[in-house]
């Protein structure tokens, strides 16, 4: 392919790239080969500018990089934002990519939406897939990438992937860190939509100020105006959904709410079930009932949004109730795990921020048996927003009744010291079992007849990270099937 004409594409014109050829394009230098394009960025650990000299002499043509940065031997495409101008470059490469993408950001939710849009497009007849915390996921199955936004390399190989395998829609997550390292852009964006904000990540984003201005680089930024932006709105006066509203509106997208306090899909009520939920839905005028199989207002909420995002690109409004009531389970939410002797359920959920741990206790309240009580056990993970842990143990405080506190990927960190800041949130309620297993085990050991177990943290997570750089181990973990040899009995 023309450098020269996937500059032009982009809009990113520069003298000398006559006939020069691209054979592909990378962000590492060791993944260069002869015809790349180099993409020198500044990042958190490593100044990729301190590669170009590498990168050319593996054959780097060209190199997209700040102004200021030397590029001898190769093409300085200079942009003050190397990374969109790559990205732009990058998109023309990349392609055909499917023609309906969407894209899901927000605090939590994420990962349920993607997976449940993808579920109401592919019940509807389409050929879907979802890029997420889950990985790729296709109508053939699911192969994992390691981040929830792959690198930006990864993202628009695995779109271009998908189009060659004839998928034509996939719902993507935009996560924060993606978004503000500019980890999937270039893409034509059929609708986006917005779950909700609450506190994470302030390790990396520093404020909430700083972390709601990342998200909303989807709808000031990634998006084309006019554009659908389906935006969750319970209700609640939330000040955050107000500002994402405000900034859909200023940059002339098609705003469309759901939730209790929607007007596209207006949530009029929600019965909770024994293994599922009656949702009262008014839409265009009617009111329709739902019945949806999967427990917990959380997960009502992300149903809404996703079929938000199905109505928006084309599903059949009949079709997408119908998807409702035949939805499956998202691996790691809220996923009925085991059943011990006394027939307790213990349920996995992937709860790592206060409001996820305040949601999935909710969702499982009305399940606890009168006189019954629920005991959640989980963690928090090292090298993370530290300031989350003493408010997930003030959370796990106020709404379960018995607390057990133990390691969720220490990573770098004293796992110690990790629980210790939990327990100060929780006020003496809490108590502590490092171990996880033995965690999981003393909590399904202790729950009766009445009670609920909620495992809450790693979800569908297949490892116990510990340590990190040289010294960084992962021991399998995978809470299901933990919690099923502690129980020794799977549900029906
Ligand atoms: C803090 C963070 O997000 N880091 C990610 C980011 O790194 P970075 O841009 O800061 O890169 P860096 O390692 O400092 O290196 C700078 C540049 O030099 C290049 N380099 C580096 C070394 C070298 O030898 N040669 C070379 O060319 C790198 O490719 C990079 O372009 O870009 C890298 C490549 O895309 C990611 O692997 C890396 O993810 C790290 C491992 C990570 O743990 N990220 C997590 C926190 C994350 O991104 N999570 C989010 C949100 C999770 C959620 O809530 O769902 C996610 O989207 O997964
Ligand atoms: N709409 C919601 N409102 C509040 N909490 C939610 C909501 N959706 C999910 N959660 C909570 O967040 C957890 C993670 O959900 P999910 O994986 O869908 O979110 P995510 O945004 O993809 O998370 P991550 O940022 O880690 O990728 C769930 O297990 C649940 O505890
Ligand atoms: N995407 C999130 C997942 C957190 C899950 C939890 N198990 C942890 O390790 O903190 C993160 O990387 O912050
Ligand atoms: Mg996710």
């Amino acid at each position: 392919m023309r450098l020269a004409d996937l500059l032009e594409r982009a809009g990113l014109a520069i003298e000398g790239a006559g006939e020069v050829a691209v054979t592909g394009f990378a962000i590492d230098h060791r993944k260069v080969a002869p015809g790349t394009v180099f993409g020198a960025f500044r990042g958190a650990r490593f100044n990729g500018e301190d590669f170009i000299a590498a990168a050319v002499d593996a054959g780097a043509v060209a190199v997209v990089a700040r102004p200021e940065a030397r590029v001898e031997g190769a093409l300085h495409i200079a942009d003050a934002e190397p990374r969109q101008a790559f990205a732009r470059a990058a998109a023309g490469f990349f392609s055909p990519v499917p023609p309906i993408i969407v894209a899901v950001t927000g605090t939590n939710g994420k990962t349920s939406t993607v997976e449940m849009t993808r579920q109401i497009w592919r019940m509807g007849g389409e050929r879907a897939a979802s890029i997420g915390t889950l990985g790729v996921t296709t109508p053939d199955g699911s192969v994992s990438t390691g981040l929830t936004t792959p690198d930006i390399v990864t993202f628009l190989a695995n779109m271009s992937g998908l189009a060659r395998e004839g998928v034509t829609h996939v719902a993507y997550e935009a996560s924060s860190h993606g978004l503000s390292q500019y980890r999937n852009e270039g893409l034509k964006v059929a609708a986006s939509a917005f779950t909700n904000f609450s506190r994470d990540h302030l390790d990396y984003h520093g404020t909430m100020e700083a972390y709601f201005a990342a998200k909303m680089r989807l709808f000031t930024e990634v998006v084309a105006p006019g554009s659908p932006a389906v935006i969750w709105d319970g209700g609640d006066g939330s000040q955050w959904t107000a500002r994402a509203i405000a900034e859909a509106d200023a940059r002339g997208l098609k705003v469309l709410t759901v939730g209790e306090g929607g007007s596209f899909l207006r949530l009029a009520a929600r019965e909770p079930g024994q293994l599922g939920q009656t949702l009262t839905i008014e839409y265009d005028g009617q009111v329709r009932k739902v019945n949806l199989p999967l427990i917990g207002a959380y997960q009502a909420a992300n149903a809404l949004v996703a079929a938000g995002l199905a109505m928006v690109t084309g599903v059949g409004t009949g079709a997408v109730f119908d998807a409702l009531t035949r939805l499956q389970p998202v691996r790691g939410r809220l996923e009925r795990a085991a059943i011990n002797p006394t027939g307790a359920p213990a349920y996995v959920d992937y709860a790592h921020t206060p409001d996820a741990l305040e949601a999935a206790i909710a969702a499982l309240r009305p399940h606890v048996a009168a006189g019954g009580r629920l005991i959640a056990v989980f963690g928090a993970g090292g090298d993370r927003d530290t300031g989350k842990r003493s408010q997930m143990g003030e959370v796990a405080a106020r709404a379960a009744d018995i607390v057990i506190i133990t390691d969720d990927n220490p990573r770098s960190e004293d796992p110690a010291a990790i629980r210790a800041a939990i327990l100060a949130g929780a006020g003496g309620k809490a108590r502590e079992i490092g171990d996880r297993r033995k965690a999981i085990a003393a909590a399904i050991a202790e729950a009766g007849t009445r009670d609920i177990v909620l495992i809450a943290g790693k979800g569908h997570e297949q490892g116990q990270i510990s340590g990190a750089g040289d010294t960084m181990r992962i021991e399998a973990f995978d809470d299901v099937e933990v919690a099923r040899q502690c129980a020794g009995s799977t549900p029906s």
